[in-house]
């Protein structure tokens, strides 16, 4: 039997291929959406690499300051939606897959609201996880971020806590310390008992005034690839 850090090292690999996977998927002349967090660092580095050594010719929009700091430090271009309000492909990762809808959990780093943005303005959404982040129900294991102004927080807070059927728990992200986007908003992780109605509860929470955005990405998924511990598996919706 495998040790859990051999057993991490072996994801942690898989989640590598995978990501030198999906950057294959890119083309010379593409404008790219950049994720964010650690399998997304994966990705830019593979990307980095076919830049270096190909001399792929892209264009990239970061969807946080740490990814546009990686990038810029491997040499990747970077664009804007001046420039490119249009992406071809966006590839990142994700803190919870539904089986099945391929709908997403995303920005328990905080980067959930660019990241929206590039996904929403990618022909192509490509995401990739290792298999523990697949479920069948949302928000099995990971919270769902909303991001809020900071001015008037405290009344978005209290409505996320008290909307009826989509009710939440909602915590300060960072175990009570104050979490600032790079977009100069705030962070709150809201725990929820089930979600069987994820459309509505993406509504109810954008429906409350002083909410920006939240972790729920629906719809927007083209494919998954999946690091398994046998191997990389291919999920379409
Ligand atoms: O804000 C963070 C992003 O949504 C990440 O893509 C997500 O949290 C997954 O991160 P990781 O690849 O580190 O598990």
């Amino acid at each position: 039997m495998l040790q859990d850090s051999a057993i991490q090292d072996r994801v942690a690999q898989l989640k590598r291929e995978a990501a030198r996977h999906a950057v294959t998927y890119i083309e010379d002349g593409m404008a790219v959406g950049l994720g964010t967090g650690s399998t997304a660092k994966f990705m830019i580095d593979a990307l980095g690499e076919r830049v270096a050594k190909e001399g792929l010719r892209i264009r990239g929009i970061p969807t946080s300051e740490a990814s546009a700091e990686q990038a810029k430090g491997l040499n990747i271009p970077i664009t804007d939606f001046a420039a490119d309000p249009f992406l071809d492909i966006a590839i990142d990762g994700a803190d919870e897959v539904q089986r099945g809808s391929l709908y997403l959990v995303k920005g328990l780093g905080g980067a959930l609201l660019r990241e929206k943005i590039v996904a929403a303005s990618a022909r192509r959404f490509v995401i990739i996880v290792d298999e523990s982040k697949l479920v069948d129900d949302l928000g099995t294991h990971a919270p769902i971020p909303v991001e809020i102004t900071p001015w008037g927080w405290e009344r978005a807070a209290k409505l996320l806590g008290d909307t009826g059927a989509h009710a939440c728990k909602p915590r300060m992200k960072r175990d009570g310390n104050l979490f600032i986007t790079d977009n100069g908003n705030m962070i709150l992780d809201c725990h929820y008992p089930s979600i069987d109605d994820p459309r509505g509860l993406s509504q109810s929470i954008i429906d409350i005034t002083g909410v920006v955005d939240h972790g729920l990405f629906l719809g927007m998924t083209s494919e998954v690839l999946v690091a398994g511990l046998h191997g990389i598996d291919r999920l379409v919706p």
